[in-house]
């Protein structure tokens, strides 16, 4: 590792995407203001930035950040960023979640044509997104405005699915408004869709800080950046989506917030969706409860709602693989 020279720089190990490297340029920065050290980026192209094929069919979760961790492992780099959401739920013993820092906004939102909202889009409309999870509630949302709403399947950076609106090929499209948010471009969005409707993906809006445990002292240096209770929202949130036997690619969204009194944090709730693609069925719960104690607290209360989900018919719902 490279802390035997203290002034050395720090290999920050980054994917190319826009989105990737705004990340990492954040995280590098804070990490230069922390150490006092330099940060230098090492682009590093994964498996999910090369295929060509549907999120939802590479099948493993993972697809974006297998090679980082490898990098990771074979000492190539000191710490990597991550989209939290694109992490999947089990942590290899190897390497550490060194940080989790504040999350930004956890919403999706809708950027559409001419300014319209999901309400203002004429019947019929085409929306774009790759995830199952956006559909099925999407679909729903539609149901229970009794309108007809066509889901169309999309991968691609962020630009290149803004830019099916933007050329005319679809009436709109989803995204994380974090993402749109880090690489410029949220004025583009034209409407903030409430969880109350569209539940976000697990962790999604966080980033994790990555690093080998053999590297105690970057661990315990980049530990600082750390937000206990973003951690702990996205914990229950991980740990209900492993519960239900889900991956990243499957129609589970999941988002843990906090209330209280006073300035003071005293709650937290957990909501929870599972769902079919086509937006006939879903299961959506929600617990609330004092702000857990410990990282075991919110695991199990991440367990507690998905069991109470596979018993109202969520089991049914995890076998559909969406497209
Ligand atoms: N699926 C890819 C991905 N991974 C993380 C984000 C956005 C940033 C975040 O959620 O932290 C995105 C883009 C999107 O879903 O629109």
């Amino acid at each position: 590792m490279n802390d035997t020279n203290a002034t050395a720089p720090l290999r920050l190990g980054t994917r190319r995407s826009k989105l990737a490297m705004a990340q990492s340029g954040m995280v590098a920065e804070s990490v230069r203001r922390l150490t006092g050290r330099p940060v230098e980026l090492v682009e590093i192209t994964t498996y999910g930035d090369v295929s060509r094929e549907a999120l939802a069919q590479i099948g493993g979760t993972g697809v974006f950040v297998s090679a980082l961790r490898d990098a990771l492992l074979a000492g190539e780099i000191d710490f990597a960023v991550h989209s939290l959401k694109d992490l999947p739920t089990s942590q290899p013993d190897d390497l550490a979640l060194a940080a989790i820092p504040l999350r930004e906004d956890p919403r999706d939102v809708l950027v559409a044509r001419d300014g319209l909202t999901f309400e203002t889009l004429p019947e019929g409309s085409r929306i774009g997104t790759g995830s199952p999870r956006r559909m099925a509630q999407l679909n729903a949302w539609a149901r229970a405005l009794g309108r007809r709403i066509e889901t169309v399947p999309i991968r691609g950076n962020i630009d290149t699915r803004v830019g099916f609106v933007t050329n005319g090929d679809l009436d709109a499209v989803v995204l994380a408004a974090a993402g749109l948010n880090r690489i410029g471009r949220i004025g583009e969005a034209t409407q903030f869709l409430s969880p109350d409707t569209v539940l976000p993906a697990p962790g999604q809006g966080a980033l994790a800080i990555e690093c080998a445990v053999t590297n105690a002292p970057l661990a315990a240096t980049l530990a600082e950046l750390d937000d206990p209770h973003t951690r702990l929202a996205v914990t229950a949130e991980r740990s209900l989506l492993a519960a239900l036997e889900a991956g990243c690619s499957a129609p589970v969204g999941a988002l843990a917030d906090f209330r209280g009194g006073e300035g003071a944090v005293t709650e937290m709730r957990l909501r929870g969706v599972v769902g079919t693609t086509d937006g006939s069925t879903l299961v959506q719960l929600s617990t609330t409860g004092p702000v857990p104690a410990s990282h075991q607290d919110a695991l199990a209360l991440g367990r507690a709602l998905a069991a109470e989900m596979l018993d109202k018919g969520a089991a049914g719902l995890m076998g559909e693989r969406a497209l």
